[in-house]
């Protein structure tokens, strides 16, 4: 009865997404035989260890190379871990090999920095094999830096001397390629003098159902209304909601341009992608999708990875610190996530295990609370292995790819079952096994599995640390627990402090 109802709640509203394409249909593709492949592209892929395309990737390459290519709008509905980015990044450098001139033809936006610069790094992997250039806009740099990076400035010639009033050098974009986050896509858009969406051929929403859900700056009808071609009706109504310092000169003309000499501007074709795409009308009628094509894993809306292996691990709430890390003692020396559900409980819980004594394991936290530097830093050792156990909030639940992350432990149980699929899809990534970990107290489990229930593999084990892990703990969990308070002392006393000396600071000036 109940997964009766689940079948019923899952039939998407749109005709569009009622038939769509079955990527679990497909098998892998080796690269020797996938049809019109660059052979520069090949090689680059090599490079990267690759040697065949996963499913997704062969179903997108289908639907976007050769005859007919690029149609119709893409709506990529895929598990995680199985090579989205891919099935994206590799078209559309097929398709801008054969450009002769520089100028941003593909944008890829994504939610976060880190996420940005894991994108940034497929594309600078195959891209430079064919001659295209990828840039980066996420603020990781000064504004300054990152205008140098994506727009040339042509150098004027020596013994000429021109009167700067009279001579604008003509900018050019020194990217074919940009990766960016919306807001520092925004303020290039509205400020950077040069930077044009005038040539833009491909638009990628990374996650789209997290872009989708928060503004960010009317990033998205301000990027449709400017790469739409130039028509009539336009003006009046981009006044309506551009933002008022906008610069008029970044509207896509539909006239005589380079590059495209005398021909009219191609459409603009996007793709969106998440391992779980919207199915809501009114979110996806915002992306303005030409003719889309839905393309999807398998039968139900939300599908976890195939190797991945689910358990439970029952509770009492006053003993959960002491169930995790008994857990992770069993677990070995293997890279673990373990997901709070804020902000403040991560820095709390890494707090509490850094004050265990003896443990064989490192722990970091990593959270937005942090300052990017610091999670940037964070993350690079753990993806070195420095670190083995990293207590995140939900900033490490989407698309963050590390290898070698063999379990992932929901010490606060999701609240949704998005949450619960991108949480435990940084394991058993890319065909690999992984497990997922949740820790339950007696109330939570009729949820949990209720919640379970709407995803397609979501069989669930019992899960026991055996006693000999628990028993040893119990002396050491009183005194982590005694270092934790005064470390939480110290903590806010210094917050204090510094509060006062800047309220002070505040009333001097
Ligand atoms: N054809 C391939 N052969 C081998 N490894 C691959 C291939 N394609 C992608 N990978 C690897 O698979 C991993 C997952 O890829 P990717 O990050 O694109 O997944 P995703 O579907 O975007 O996941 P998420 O939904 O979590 O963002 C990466 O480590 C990537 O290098």
């Amino acid at each position: 009865m109940a997964a009766e109802e689940d079948k019923q709640k899952s039939i998407p509203v749109l005709p569009w997404m009622r038939s769509p394409i079955d990527v679990s249909s497909f098998d892998e593709c080796p690269l020797t035989l996938l049809p019109c492949l660059d052979p520069r592209l090949k090689v680059a892929l090599e490079n990267m260890e690759i040697s065949s395309l996963f499913p997704v990737q062969l179903a997108v390459w289908q639907e976007t190379i050769g005859p007919g290519s690029f149609e119709r709008d893409l709506c990529i509905n895929s598990p995680t871990g199985s090579g989205k980015t891919l099935a994206y990044a590799l078209p559309i450098v097929q398709m801008l090999s054969t450009r002769s001139v520089k100028c941003l033809r593909a944008l890829v936006v994504l939610p976060t920095r880190d996420l940005a610069l894991q994108v940034k790094e497929v594309f600078s992997a195959i891209a430079p094999a064919v001659g295209l250039s990828v840039g980066l806009a996420v603020g990781q740099s000064s504004i300054a830096d990152e205008i140098s990076e994506l727009i040339n400035r042509p150098k004027l010639q020596l013994g000429v001397s021109f009167d700067p009033e009279d001579f604008l050098p003509e900018l050019q974009s020194s990217v074919d390629i940009l990766v960016a986050t919306p807001g520092r896509l925004m303020d290039h858009i509205n400020n950077t003098k040069g930077f044009t969406l005038e040539h833009l051929c491909y638009l990628v929403v990374d996650e789209t159902d997290r872009l989708l859900r928060e503004a960010y700056q009317s990033w998205l009808p301000t990027v449709l209304q400017i790469t739409r071609a130039k028509d009539e009706s336009f003006l009046p109504c981009a006044q309506t909601f551009l933002p008022s310092p906008f610069s008029l000169k970044t509207i896509r003309r539909s006239g005589l341009e380079r590059g495209f000499k005398g021909k009219p501007y191609p459409r603009l074709v996007k793709m969106v992608l998440s391992a779980t795409l919207t199915q809501d009308p009114s979110k996806l009628s915002q992306l303005d999708l030409h003719h889309p094509l839905f393309l999807t894993t398998g039968q139900k809306r939300y599908q976890l990875p195939e190797k991945l292996q689910s358990y439970k691990l029952f509770c009492e709430s006053k003993y959960k610190p002491l169930y995790l890390v008994a857990l992770l003692q069993s677990l070995g020396e293997e890279k673990c996530i373990v997901f709070t559900s804020s902000v403040e409980s991560t820095h709390r819980l890494c707090t509490l295990l850094n004050s265990f004594d003896n443990l064989p394991f490192k722990t970091k936290e990593y959270s937005g609370l942090q300052r990017q530097s610091v999670r940037s830093k964070t993350l690079k050792a753990f993806r070195k292995g420095d670190i083995q156990v990293l207590v995140s909030s939900d900033a490490m639940t989407r698309g963050m790819d590390v290898e070698g992350v063999r379990n992932v432990i929901n010490y606060d149980m999701p609240a949704y079952i998005k949450t619960y699929i991108h949480r435990a899809g940084r394991t058993a990534r890319a065909g690999q096994t992984g497990c997922c970990f949740t820790l339950l107290r007696e109330d939570e489990v009729k949820r949990f599995n209720k919640l379970l229930r709407k995803a397609e593999n979501n069989s669930c084990s019992k899960y026991s640390v055996p006693s000999s892990y628990i028993e040893p703990l119990h002396s050491v969990y009183e005194s982590a627990l005694e270092k934790l308070k005064e470390t939480v002392e110290m903590e806010t006393s210094r917050k204090r402090k510094t509060g006062f000396k800047s309220s002070l600071s505040g009333e001097r000036k």
